[in-house]
């Protein structure tokens, strides 16, 4: 493994019990890089990132942060790491800055020291406008923000961002994209757990997907996308009412995707394109037969979220 590495993740087991939240997982994230952990509920993010952060040990395999052990070294592991996510522990009651304050307290820091950190956050977040507002008052997206600012307080290495935009609308969640992106400018290496593939594909260099608490893909977003393997065709129907007679007419064709949102006036349907063009064609033809009209319909790569499906469905 490198040396250069700011999470060493070495085959690394919990189990409560008879349940086996992590069956040996292993991964490496290099310093300054954001790792997107993916996975749907009970794949075993939060666990790895309560086992990293120090807050339980592991049963089973190891590994360090910045080269020290998260079991035998601790106390160290502590003073690089900082966690932060779904379950900010803000005070509602006090101002942006009041929290940052606690924060900085909280961890040793005091007078000029503390004040210039403070400063130096609300410069790198923009947090101007909203600093002197109480915390409960405030965004979501601008929450987390916020939220974000004070698990930097001390300067971490690495900081653990645990589903950051769940429960968010998309404004916020963009919000929290941004502040994101903006930490890889800093050197600082991220870990983000998400069960959103989109937020994973728009931050991450690379990607761990688990599921069932053992690693089933790993690489960065575009060679997973090519890993599935197989393009596929979509296609945008003119009448809803066509929907089931396409389903029966494309029969032979592996159909991945039904229209699920019955009030879209233009039904969507995906089918697997292991022939690239030649299956687009194919399936123009069928639809030609049947006199069923599209608004539009190509070939595109497959998404991140197809590429899980496909993956979870083999396990
Ligand atoms: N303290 C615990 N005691 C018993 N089982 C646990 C405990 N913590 C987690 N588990 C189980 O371990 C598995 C992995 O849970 P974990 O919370 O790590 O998943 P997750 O991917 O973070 O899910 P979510 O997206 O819902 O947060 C689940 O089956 C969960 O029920």
């Amino acid at each position: 493994m490198s040396a250069q590495a700011a999470i060493t993740v070495e085959n690394l087991t919990k189990t409560y019990g008879s349940v086996e939240a992590l069956k040996g997982i292993s991964f490496e994230v290099p310093r300054g890089e954001i790792l997107g952990l993916l996975g749907p509920n009970g794949s075993g993010k939060t666990t790895t990132v309560t086992l990293l952060s120090t807050l339980q040990r592991p049963t089973a395999g190891s590994a360090r942060i910045g080269g020290h052990d998260v079991v035998a070294d601790a106390a160290r592991v502590r003073e690089l790491v900082s966690l932060t996510g779904q379950y900010a522990s803000m005070d509602d009651s006090l101002t942006a800055v009041e929290n940052l304050s606690v924060f900085g307290r909280l961890t040793g820091l005091r007078g000029a020291p503390l004040k210039a950190r403070i400063g130096e956050l609300i410069e790198q977040f923009d947090l101007h406008e909203v600093g002197s507002r109480r915390v409960g008052a405030l965004s979501g997206g601008m929450r987390r923000r916020v939220d974000i600012a004070s698990a930097l307080i001390t300067r971490p290495e690495v900081l653990f961002l645990d589903e950051p935009t769940t429960g968010l609308d998309p404004r916020s969640r963009a919000a929290v994209w941004d502040t994101v992106a903006g930490l890889r400018a800093e050197g600082i290496t991220v870990l983000l757990t998400t069960q959103y593939l989109e937020e994973a594909d728009r931050l991450a260099d690379n990607i761990v997907m688990l599921d069932r608490g053992s690693v089933v893909a790993s690489g960065t977003p575009g060679v997973l996308k090519q890993q599935a393997g197989a393009a596929v065709c979509e296609m945008t129907l003119v009448e809803r009412g066509d929907t089931d007679r396409v389903i029966e007419r494309l029969s032979g064709f592996e159909i991945i995707e039904t229209p699920t949102d019955a009030s879209a006036a233009h039904p969507r349907l995906v089918v697997r394109a292991p022939e690239g063009m030649a299956t687009v064609h194919g399936v123009i033809s069928r639809l030609q037969d049947s006199r069923i009209e599209v608004v539009d319909i190509g070939l595109r790569q497959p998404s991140l979220d197809e590429v899980f499906m496909q993956l979870t469905e083999k396990v």
